[in-house]
């Protein structure tokens, strides 16, 4: 796999910003302390039959940060998540969570993190706070401190005034902060959200998003969360983007941009066809064609315009240029677009019955 052309290689950052790393394929990342790192992972694996979910993942969140595995579906964030969490064992490597072993020592990283996962686990005949009691008592929470936390986080997800309504009257938005709520409930040093907002109107994925980044002042909690949205990865530290089982490449979501060092062009012609093939003539510049025109990238987008005009020989009625976005960054080390990436893996994973039992 390639990195983006004429770019330079962006560094796979770790806690500690211990120098830089080399990215692609499968990099080699020089990893922290285990002891420094909130969740550290060295060639993590894991296999179902002969199909391999996760391939040798490496990387370590350092304690407060958000962290972000950002990809399309069926990349194996869930897989992922699920080993971290202690629900599914790996089939090789080591991962540890606060410092212990996700396969020697479930317990301790149990005691130490709290889950949102993307299907509702919540009694729906119960009250929110009948919900959270339940959950206080499975942590063994002496009871005043756990009404202490349940005010504390029931407020902070902004439900404190519904806590005594029955959470099968709340919208999708209210349960899943709910759920927020309760994964924060015993004070988790790590709180793993998989796909938080999956299923929301955008509006409440807004919502959702304002409690998440509040929480992260109140807190200092360290965040490990999937998404399969870019705008969301925009609200993490660092992201890591994985594709097919990998990690193709890490940083923060600016120095990723940067790394693509691209503007992206869209443009409306006469003639979408002659336009396309005089752009690849003309300029050596592939450009991919959609319903409203094409588009394409190249280095100074802005200074490329007035070129453009005079050299294409096709009429031009609209130019919009864009600063890259991590749609351009998935597409630069990837070479396709999230879209794509998903469409592809839907036909993939339509064919597996334990994917089609999963999805709602
Ligand atoms: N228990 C299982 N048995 C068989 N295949 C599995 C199992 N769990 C996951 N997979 C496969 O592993 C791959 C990664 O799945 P995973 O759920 O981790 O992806 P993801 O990136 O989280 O996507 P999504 O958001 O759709 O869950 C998929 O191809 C999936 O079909």
């Amino acid at each position: 796999m390639t990195g983006p052309s004429g770019a330079p290689e962006p560094a796979l950052v770790a806690p500690g910003g211990a120098g830089p790393r080399s990215l692609l394929g499968s990099p080699p990342v020089d990893l922290p302390d285990p002891a420094e790192a909130a969740v550290w992972v060295r060639d993590l694996t894991r296999r179902f039959g002969s199909f391999e979910a996760v391939r040798g993942i490496r990387f370590a969140v350092a304690p407060g940060e958000t962290f972000g595995f950002l990809g399309p579906n069926g990349a194996g964030k869930s897989t992922t998540i699920a080993m971290l969490c202690t629900l599914l064992r790996p089939t090789s490597g080591t991962a540890l969570v606060g410092g212990y072993d996700v396969v020697a020592a479930r317990a301790e990283v149990r005691r130490r993190i709290g889950l949102v996962f993307q299907d509702t686990t919540l009694d729906d005949y119960l009250t929110a706070e009948e919900n959270l009691r339940f959950h206080a008592e499975l942590y063994g929470l002496p009871r005043r401190q756990a009404a202490e936390r349940l005010d504390a986080v029931l407020a902070m997800v902004g439900l404190a005034d519904r806590r005594r309504s029955i959470v099968r009257t709340f919208s999708g938005g209210m349960k899943r902060r709910l759920e927020i709520a309760r994964g924060l409930l015993h004070s988790p040093r790590v709180l793993f959200l998989d796909e938080p907002t999956v299923g929301l109107d955008p509006q409440t994925r807004a919502h959702i998003w304002e409690y998440v980044d509040q929480l992260r002042q109140a807190e200092a909690i360290t965040m490990f969360l999937t998404t399969h949205y870019m705008d969301e990865a925009e609200h993490c530290d660092r992201i890591a983007i994985v594709d097919q089982g990998r990690i193709v490449v890490m940083d923060t979501p600016e120095a990723l941009k940067a790394s693509v060092g691209q503007d992206r062009v869209e443009i409306q012609t006469a003639d979408d066809a002659r336009a396309a093939e005089a752009l690849a003539e003309r300029f050596g510049i592939q450009a991919t064609r959609s319903g409203e025109g094409l588009t394409f990238h190249v280095a100074g987008g802005e200074s490329f315009v007035p070129r453009l005009f005079a050299e294409l020989p096709v009429t031009i009625a609209s130019v919009r240029i864009a600063r890259p976005t991590l749609d351009d960054v998935f597409m630069a080390y990837t070479g396709r677009s999230i879209r794509d990436a998903e469409a592809s893996a839907g036909e993939r994973l339509g064919a597996s019955p334990w994917v089609r039992a999963r999805r709602r």
